[in-house]
């Protein structure tokens, strides 16, 4: 979440400032005849010099048909996206770019394929609907910045066109975050009864809990004036359009598990981006985790912290107040929210996904028998439950299928189903453990295991889960949301339920909706 301290001060716009003035050409338009597809290849020949171009049929994103215009009326505009450091060698910092293919005829089998002639509704900015863009400069690698200036700011501007201004100004306002907070700010100015918006966000999970529970924290009130009034209808809920730019990006990768194919195929931000453009929206399930008093919100980004500390996580730094959290991937506590935590320091974080990795080999070693009483109530039983033993290895309650794309925690979870589901096993060591994780790395065997010992993997469907930790040192005291880590007290601890009331949409491929 820090800069690297060999990096150089980076310029800091205003978060509001829509950076689209300073916006170059809307990426490489090319003029091009002939284009035809064969084998998954997508060929043309350059209308200027008569040299041919390809690229796969898995990076293009859509293909713009604009009807309303005279002149335009026979042109197509094939919109692709090149994200291959190769495509892209004399600018590393800028590995993602646009293709702009503009020509008469295109095959037939992409005029099945995305198809679009008018802006979708939910990108127009009216006086009922208005888009705002979040940035998220800090999410996964740092490139959520470099995406949104060379694809996402150019597509919106091709597609948008007649929207444009003498001024230059756009039809969207874009959010540049400059701290850790300042998603959570931005959340605090949705207010439920202006018009509706569209968020296009560009950030990993923690951009979406930082949303969810920003806009939480200030309207609860204001959220059920609205709903007493005026009944805030699902159709005014704010639209998320999230353009996975973080390191694990599970709820993207869970809401699109059915469409999202292994390689090859089309990659995890042509998919994001033909959904941002031709998706459907969905109501976005949501739980709630409540926290003892005393737990508090523990980060390497506040103000106080200036990165220095990677020990963070192990020490009793405490942060932000907290009573609950919203979240719509996961709560955790034992190994998954100490890999989390012990993760999240500048050095493991320029590692991208691997830093998940390089936290659990520690924590692997040392197999900490986490101390703590976990309790379930289903559908079925109105009282809780104890599960498993007094020490535990591993709880967690998850909403989505994977935690990353091939790592499938909840291997019964559809999406959007709305369902909790409880992982959890004792501390059974390394080698087992090992052996859990490889399960859920092979599509979800994890949940079927069962040592010789009578130790096992619980996997069930539940409404409730309370989890109080007996640990003494504050290290095996840390519970995770959504990637947010919660600091508790000694005999502190969490509860995890689903809730009711909608509180955003989401964005979602059309077949998610079929066949999910
Ligand atoms: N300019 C900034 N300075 C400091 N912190 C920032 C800044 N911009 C964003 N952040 C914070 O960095 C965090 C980035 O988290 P995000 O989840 O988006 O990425 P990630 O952790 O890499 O991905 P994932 O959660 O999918 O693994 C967020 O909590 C956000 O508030």
């Amino acid at each position: 979440m820090f800069v690297n301290s060999s990096d150089p001060p980076a310029p800091t716009p205003p978060e509001s400032q829509d950076d689209a003035l300073s916006a170059g050409p809307p990426g490489a338009t090319l003029q091009v005849e002939n284009v035809q597809l064969q084998d998954g290849n997508l060929t043309w020949t350059h209308a200027n010099d008569d040299s041919s171009g390809q690229t796969t049929i898995d990076q293009v994103l859509f293909t713009i048909h604009p009807t309303r215009s005279a002149t335009q009326a026979d042109k197509y505009i094939i919109c692709c996206l090149r994200e291959d450091a190769a495509d892209n060698p004399d600018n590393p910092a800028h590995p993602t770019s646009l293709l702009l293919l503009t020509t008469h005829a295109i095959p037939d089998e992409l005029l099945n394929a995305p198809l679009l002639s008018h802006p979708p509704p939910h990108l127009q900015q009216t006086p009922h609907n208005e888009v705002d863009v979040v940035v998220s400069t800090k999410s996964g690698v740092g490139r959520a910045r470099p995406f949104w200036q060379d694809v996402v700011r150019p597509l919106l501007q091709v597609v948008l066109q007649p929207g444009h201004t003498a001024t230059g100004q756009q039809p969207w306002n874009t959010i540049i975050t400059q701290d850790a907070q300042s998603v959570r700010r931005y959340a605090k100015s949705l207010h439920p009864s202006g018009p509706s918006k569209t968020i296009i966000l560009i950030s990993g999970d923690g951009g979406v809990v930082d949303l969810l529970n920003g806009r939480e924290s200030n309207t609860d009130e204001e959220v059920a004036k609205a709903k007493a009034k005026a009944k805030v209808k699902a159709a005014k809920l704010p639209l998320l359009a999230l353009l996975p730019l973080g390191t694990a990006n599970a709820l993207f990768h869970s809401l699109h598990k059915p469409v999202e194919s292994r390689s090859p195929g089309p990659t995890l931000l042509v998919l994001s981006l033909r959904t941002l453009f031709t998706g459907t929206p969905a109501r976005l399930p949501l739980f709630k985790a409540s926290f003892t008093p005393g737990s508090h919100i523990v980060s390497h980004t506040s103000t106080a912290d200036d990165g220095s500390n990677p020990e963070t996580c192990l020490g009793p730094r405490k942060d932000t107040a907290v009573s609950h959290l919203y979240g719509a991937v996961v709560a955790s506590y034992a190994l998954h929210a100490s890999i989390v935590c012990e993760s999240d320091t500048p050095e493991y974080r320029v590692h991208g996904s691997k830093r998940f990795g390089m936290a659990a080999q520690q924590l692997l070693r040392e197999s900490h028998p986490y101390r703590a009483s976990v309790e379930v109530m289903t559908s079925s039983e109105p009282e809780y439950r104890r599960v498993g033993r007094d020490t535990h290895g591993y709880v967690l309650v998850s909403m989505v299928s994977n935690l990353e794309k091939t790592f499938t925690v909840s291997p019964g979870t559809r999406p959007l189903d709305g369902k909790l589901r409880l992982v959890q096993f004792g501390p059974v060591g390394e080698k087992k453990t090992v052996e859990v994780m490889m399960g859920a790395y092979d599509g979800g065997k994890h949940t079927l295991l069962e040592w010789e010992d009578g130790e096992k993997v619980r996997y069930e469907e539940v409404e409730r889960v309370r989890v109080v930790t007996q640990e003494e040192d504050g290290r095996w005291r840390k519970f995770c949301v959504d990637g947010t880590i919660v600091h508790v007290e000694r005999g502190g601890g969490m509860v995890v339920e689903a809730v009711e009331e909608a509180a955003f949409r989401v964005l979602v491929d059309e077949r998610v909706l079929l066949h999910g």
